[in-house]
């Protein structure tokens, strides 16, 4: 059993369990499945794009030379000898003072070097045979899109653990990955545990408390990239939990359990990783909330004994199962984003431990300005709909004052940061 418990500090935390990080696994997909996922392996370009030289206008393609002594005294014809759409090529040659009708997206015809523009054209007939008369002069090149002037053939467009956003399925598409290679999404179960706990449609019951762990959780598994799976909350019962634990672990690739972790009569979680032989990592670190969070590992796979107090858990899971799930996914910048802001509020509570400040951080002037989003206890929740970031108040202080510069770490920055961060506990003042 695991009696007492020294904290350590959270980098040597963050470290111990990253040296559990996945081998990445590869799957793929259908283009139309591969939005939100990481790309697994570097996309170059096997082609120019555009793949042709073609036109950016509707209008006509001409041979610049012809349009030379074009002026509003003197309109220059030009024979219409043919009509070429995008999707086509024509395949005629064009002579002196001859022009080609053409159409967004077309090829330019052989010979042609210009298009001018349908608006500054005048069309007329004459025996049967239409004209367009111009009354300026082009440059060569006037209204071409160059082949490869978007993306040269040879090119590295994206790399491998990149997110796919829209813009990358479209290069995606453009390259002709109809399938996709991407890493395949790690398998997280998701356990709540506590006596208390009643689901969220349950009603109210005396002293019992509707479960928003085990779905935050859910979520920030979502959000992180990787898959949920959802056992279901148990009571605090050992040999159930146990049961539990195991069983979920021939389903998934991590573990969460939320709540039994500190040292209550039915804190169950130290006993259970004995009972299933799990080593553990941790399982006090320097930092609020969260201090009770503790990692253990089995046979490769880890499991994360996330706090029962929402705030604490919460917090538990960005710092220590999110970088996890990144590195699955070939992401070298696995952690939150680290960003320099100026603290907006004083924060007068002393700090045995780094604290990590539900907040929300955002642009004003220019500078990023942070404020604490709401009640700052371990057991609150209502900070945590409004916070897109954490305030790092660094531990051995008696507090901190409106103004100071301070880190913050974000939530929903899709480009993370490597590890180190920096030495985020040290204080701000040495
Ligand atoms: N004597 C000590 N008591 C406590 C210590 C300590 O060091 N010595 N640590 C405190 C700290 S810090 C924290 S954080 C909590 C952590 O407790 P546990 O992680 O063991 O969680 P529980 O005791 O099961 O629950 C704590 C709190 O959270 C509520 N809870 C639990 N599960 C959920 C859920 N799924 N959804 C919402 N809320 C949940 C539960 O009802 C409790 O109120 O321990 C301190 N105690
Ligand atoms: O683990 Mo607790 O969150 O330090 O309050």
């Amino acid at each position: 059993m695991l009696e007492k418990r020294k904290p350590i500090a959270v980098g040597e935390a963050v470290q111990r369990v990253m040296e559990f990080a996945f081998q990445e696994k590869i799957e793929v997909v259908s283009l139309q499945q591969a939005h939100g996922r990481f790309l697994a392996e570097d996309v170059a370009a096997d082609q120019d794009v555009p793949a042709f030289d073609r036109s950016p206008y509707d209008g006509y393609a001409i041979r610049s030379v012809d349009s030379q002594e074009a002026s509003s005294d003197n309109p220059v014809a030009f024979k219409v000898v043919g009509e070429i759409g995008a999707g086509y090529v024509f395949e005629g040659e064009i002579g002196d003072r001859e022009a080609v009708r053409i159409m967004t997206g077309a090829p330019i015809p052989n010979g042609c070097d210009a298009v001018v523009m349908l608006e500054l054209t005048h069309t007329f007939e004459e025996d049967n045979q239409r004209y367009m008369s111009i009354k300026r002069s082009f440059e060569a090149g006037t209204n071409i899109s160059y082949k490869g002037e978007d993306v040269q053939k040879g090119a590295i467009l994206i790399e491998k653990g990149q997110y796919i956003n829209p813009g990358v399925v479209a290069l995606l598409a453009t390259f002709g990955y109809g399938q996709v290679p991407v890493f395949r999404k790690p398998i997280v179960g998701v356990i709540a545990t506590g006596s208390e706990l009643l689901e969220p449609s349950d009603s109210l019951q005396p002293g019992k408390i509707r479960n928003s762990n085990a779905y935050m959780t859910i979520a920030q598994i979502e959000r992180a990239g990787a898959t949920f799976k959802y056992f279901g909350k148990f009571s605090d019962d050992l040999n159930l939990c146990i049961q539990a634990v195991e069983k979920a672990l021939q389903e998934v690739d991590i573990l969460i359990t939320t709540g039994g972790v500190s040292v209550g009569d039915y804190d169950y979680l130290p006993a259970i990783y004995e009972a299933i032989d799990a080593q553990v990592l941790f399982n006090k670190v320097a930092m609020r909330p969260g201090s009770v969070t503790t990692v253990a590992a089995r046979d490769g796979q880890l499991l994360f004994g996330l706090s029962g107090n929402p705030s604490a858990c919460y917090v538990g899971f960005e710092l220590f199962t999110r970088p996890i799930i990144r590195t699955a996914f070939g992401n070298k910048q696995p952690h939150l984003r680290r960003e320099q802001a100026v603290l907006n509020a004083d924060f007068k509570k002393p700090n045995p431990f780094t604290r990590f400040v539900r907040a929300n951080a955002s642009y004003e002037n220019g500078q990023l300005v942070a404020v604490p989003s709401g009640f700052d206890k371990s057991s609150a929740v209502s900070s945590l709909a409004e916070a897109n970031s954490f305030i790092v108040l660094p531990g051995g202080s008696r507090g901190y004052e409106k103004g100071m510069q301070v880190v913050v770490l974000l939530l929903e920055d899709l480009q993370g940061s490597e590890w180190p961060w920096g030495n985020i506990e040290k204080s701000y003042k040495s």
